[in-house]
């Protein structure tokens, strides 16, 4: 694990150095993931990382998590409450479609779910610009092959240190770099509508997706599952399609 963790310090240190940038910030949701970047960011640069906490309706027990995190590393952070952003941009668009009669009740979850992550990043650039620091992003493996991130949303970052470990690495790396056992022990989630479980959304369990990575086998209703997210999310991992002059 040591050598692991100070591999991705280094090579985090090198992408700040080649970008020509001052330092590191990450998103902080009281999750896993984030916690693991906050801590990475945190032994990169020291003296330039932060931490931002952005809840939009985000309950006490995540953002006493959130707050554990940046404790545990000693990161600098601020706090962006997004809730009333979020709600008046809904609402707007909300009307404008109802008026033009194309709004449909049954994409209303997940259109407020990505405007959400959209507004998360959106805020992460708008810091970023003001300290002249790269976006980290927090997607692990299993998220990466399966699509499950919001495209620009948590999706639209600067660099991805920990997009080759699995959820199962992920947590090793935790328990490594001391992260608090109350975020350790949390079930994951994209926390973007009440009751959301990451594992309950997608229909199959991060051990099956950690375990369909590493060519190991497993059932044939997760495979299936599995794929039908890699094949279906192929665009979020590609290079934009460009029309091309003759
Ligand atoms: N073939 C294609 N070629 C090019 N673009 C294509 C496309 N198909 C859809 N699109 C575009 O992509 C959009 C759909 O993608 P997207 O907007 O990402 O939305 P979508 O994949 O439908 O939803 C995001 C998923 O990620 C989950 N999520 C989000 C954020 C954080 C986390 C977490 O774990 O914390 C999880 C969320 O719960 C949900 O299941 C469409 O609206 C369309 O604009
Ligand atoms: N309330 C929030 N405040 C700040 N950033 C957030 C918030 N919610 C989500 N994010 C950002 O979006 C990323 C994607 O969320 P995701 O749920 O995949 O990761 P996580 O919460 O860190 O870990 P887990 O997947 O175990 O819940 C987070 O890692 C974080 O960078
Ligand atoms: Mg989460």
């Amino acid at each position: 694990m040591e050598k692991e963790v100070n591999q991705i310090v280094e090579w985090l240190r090198d992408q700040v150095k080649s970008a020509g940038v001052d330092g590191l910030l990450v998103g902080i949701s009281g999750g896993i993931d984030s916690a693991v970047v906050a801590h990475l960011i945190k032994r990169a640069c020291p003296n330039n990382s932060l931490g931002v906490l952005m809840p939009i309706n985000t309950s006490e027990v995540n953002m006493q998590d959130a707050r554990a995190v940046t404790e545990s590393c000693n990161l600098n952070s601020i706090t962006v409450d997004l809730t009333e952003a979020r709600e008046a941009m809904y609402c707007n668009i909300k009307k404008e479609l109802k008026e033009n009669k194309t709004y449909q009740e049954d994409n209303t979850r997940l259109a407020q779910a990505n405007l959400s992550a959209r507004l998360r990043m959106s805020t992460l650039y708008t810091v970023a610009t003001h300290h002249n620091y790269l976006v980290v992003g927090t997607d692990n493996a299993a998220e990466w092959y399966t699509g499950y991130f919001t495209k620009y949303g948590d999706g639209g970052v600067d660099i991805l240190p920990i997009v080759e470990f699995t959820k199962g690495e992920v947590k090793e790396l935790a328990a490594y770099l001391g992260i608090p056992q109350s975020v350790l022990d949390k079930q994951p989630s994209a926390d973007l509508w009440e009751g959301q479980t990451d594992e309950k959304e997608m229909g199959t369990s991060y051990a099956k997706i950690d375990a369909f990575i590493k060519g190991e086998s497993i059932p044939e209703q997760d495979k299936s599952t599995i794929l039908a997210m890699h094949k279906r999310t192929a665009h979020k991992r590609d290079p934009l399609p460009q029309f091309k002059r003759n």
